[in-house]
């Protein structure tokens, strides 16, 4: 395995961006004929995922510099939380300032929490005086506004402000739990008039979910969002982030459909951007870092062979490839136009099956106005509509995995297709996840520090006591019909390394710049394995130092002193208090099990 996973960086190759000809949006005469593109953004948890981070998701997506009335921004909301709905609302209303702005100033990173954060340094203070002063004014009305909202979506999301379960929030109120109620899509803007400069459609989706029905996590949201967007606005293409992944670069539709329309179709199946994140902390402490420079590594490598894996965001699709067709529609050739072997494949819905006949056919007219679509769409977010279909399986993304973008990308990449591995200056997505494991070598060589080597080092055995144990656990108890794998929501940290939301009330945390980069524990089972370790080893340590144990080996010692130098982040706040100490519950029950052992291990040795 681990052979196969080197062989890959031998092979680096970069698909270069060429200057295409749809340069200068808007006034370039070619805009016309830029494809629709259909943009998902999926959200489950309001506490996990703050709906303020999902919004400047929502935000940096509609604000790109591409036609306005070429794109729909679906958000899936599988938390089905009015607060959602509540936030998108009132995002839309600022989009219509937001969005101009950025248009007209070429702001460059258009997810306003970033751009007002103070790391972001401001457009060309070169322009002529006149505009620049107007700039000023319009930035600061615009910070105010942005301000407005994020008080108001964090007093909904807090529960400060209640939002009343009536009127167009009154799909809510009938008894709706995030696991029991019926579909619910509501469009809170449309380009009616299909105006280029106009804000982008915005489209809420929470999908009908039922005790009995598996739902599929984000695989299950994705398919809906593919045949809401189908009946709706069916774009040939189509973008999905998840909810933590800002647009950093508003080029990056422009990127994308230059390289869709300028390749060979079977050079380009889908176009994965590298994930990056924003909010690094210096040396590194969580790991993160390890994520983007394996992408990189491995993606250039991939990029030599067929091309990178789908990572499952931040990355363009074309809608008949996901519908499991193949690009010159071999699969169906004299079957298009047989509905009933559609509706097997599709399921009942035949204004799906006409929006799919129209891509197969790649014919790219929009099919009819958003809102009147509006009810057939909410039949095709049924819970029961992909029964007994292709959906999961051949059709749409894969279920029964956790890594339902690998799978997905997988099954394009075996009908012999190449992806594209586009990086683009600066990055085109930066969201927030933690991961593991290179050498240091590596690390030099990308420019990072030893430290942050040695944090990754650190991070990989904290990885592996805490979620690749459980992970392995509950892949366990799935093969034993103990129990199932769920797909756990990440909690999201929005931090913005910003001094303040408001530079005129000087109001700061002053303890926040010490935590940065700090862990945060909870009362999970997950903290026990690593704390019970470090109880051992602890033990054995002093045991050696200070105990009757002189048979102790220097390899022992040694290796003993490594795993507490990795589990140090633990020693540190061992009997810390809040959310930066061990509960003392974990503490307990660890000190528990690690007596057991070492009992045992005596009993044994004695024996
Ligand atoms: O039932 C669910 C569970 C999750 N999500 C969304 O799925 C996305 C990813 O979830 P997250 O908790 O952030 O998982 P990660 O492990 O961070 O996600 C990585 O791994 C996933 C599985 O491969 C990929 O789908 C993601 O794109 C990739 O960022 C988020 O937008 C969630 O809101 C849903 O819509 N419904
Ligand atoms: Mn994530």
């Amino acid at each position: 395995m681990r052979v196969l996973v080197r062989l890959r960086i031998h092979s680096p190759s970069q698909h270069q961006m060429d200057s295409c000809r749809f340069q200068n949006i808007p006034t370039n005469p070619l805009a016309k004929e830029l494809p629709a593109v259909d943009i998902f953004v999926t959200t489950a948890d309001t506490v996990l995922e703050p709906p303020i981070m999902t919004v400047n998701t929502v935000l940096s997506a509609m604000a790109v510099d591409y036609p306005g009335h070429k794109l729909a921004c679906y958000v899936s909301d599988d938390g089905c939380s009015p607060i959602i709905l509540y936030s998108l609302i009132e995002a839309a209303k600022f989009g219509h300032l937001w969005i101009p702005f950025c248009k007209k100033y070429d702001v460059q990173v258009r997810a306003p929490f970033r751009y007002f954060s103070g790391d972001v340094v401001f457009p060309p203070s070169s322009d002529d005086d006149n505009k620049s002063s107007g700039f000023h004014l319009e930035w600061r009305r615009m910070k105010d506004e942005y301000e407005k909202v994020r008080q108001k979506i964090e007093e909904a999301a807090n529960g400060t402000v209640q939002i009343e379960c009536s009127g167009e929030y009154a799909a809510f109120s009938t008894n709706t739990n995030k696991s029991d109620h019926p579909s619910i899509i509501k469009v809170i803007w449309e380009n009616k008039e299909k105006v280029p400069e106009g804000m982008p459609h915005l489209i809420y989706v929470s999908r009908e979910k039922r005790p009995h029905c598996p739902h599929h996590y984000k695989a299950g949201a994705m398919n809906v969002l593919t045949r809401v967007s189908g009946v709706m606005t069916n774009a040939p293409f189509m973008l999905n982030v998840d909810c933590d992944m800002f647009v950093n670069n508003p080029k990056i539709v422009l990127h994308a459909m230059c390289s869709f329309l300028g390749l060979k179709p079977q050079e380009c199946a889908f176009i994965q951007f590298p994930q990056a994140f924003y909010n690094q902390v210096k040396d590194d402490p969580f790991g993160t870092q390890s994520v983007t420079i394996g992408l990189e590594m491995y993606g250039r490598g991939m990029a030599g062979i067929q091309g990178p894996f789908y990572a499952g965001t931040g990355c363009f699709h074309r809608r008949k490839l996901i519908y499991g067709f193949s690009l010159d529609n071999q699969d169906v050739q004299g079957k298009e136009d047989d509905e009933k072997i559609l509706k097997e494949s599709f399921g009942n819905s035949m204004e799906f099956i006409n929006s799919l006949t129209q891509s197969l056919k790649d014919d790219i007219s929009p099919i009819q106005d958003v809102s009147s679509a509006a009810q057939v769409s909410s039949q095709v977010a049924h819970c029961v509509y992909e029964h007994g279909t292709a959906w999961g399986i051949k059709v749409g993304w894969g279920y029964g995995t956790l890594t339902e973008g690998v799978q997905t990308g997988l099954r394009i990449h075996r009908k012999g297709l190449k992806s594209i591995s586009c990086i683009p200056d600066p990055p085109g997505f930066l969201g927030t996840t933690p991961t593991s494991g290179l050498s240091l070598r590596f690390f030099l060589r990308y420019g990072l520090s030893a430290r942050a080597w040695w944090n990754n080092q650190r991070m990989a055995r904290i990885h592996s006591a805490t979620s690749i144990l459980f992970g392995v656990l509950s892949f366990l108890f799935e093969l034993l019909g103990i129990s199932e794998v769920v797909f756990e929501v990440t909690k999201k940290d929005q931090s913005d390394n910003s001094s303040d939301h408001d530079q005129d009330t000087n109001h700061k945390d002053d303890t926040s710049n010490n935590n940065v980069g700090r862990f945060t524990f909870d009362e999970s089972p997950m903290f026990i394995p690593v704390t019970t370790f470090l109880f051992v080893h602890l033990t054995a340590l002093a045991l050696s130092l200070f105990g009757q144990h002189d048979e102790v080996g220097l390899g022992e010692f040694l290796s003993s002193v490594w795993t507490v130098l990795c589990f140090w982040p633990f020693v540190r706040v061992l009997f810390g208090k809040g959310k930066y100490g061990i509960p003392s519950s974990i503490v307990l029950k660890s000190a528990g099990f690690a007596l057991i052992f070492v009992q045992l291990y005596r009993m044994a040795s004695v024996g």
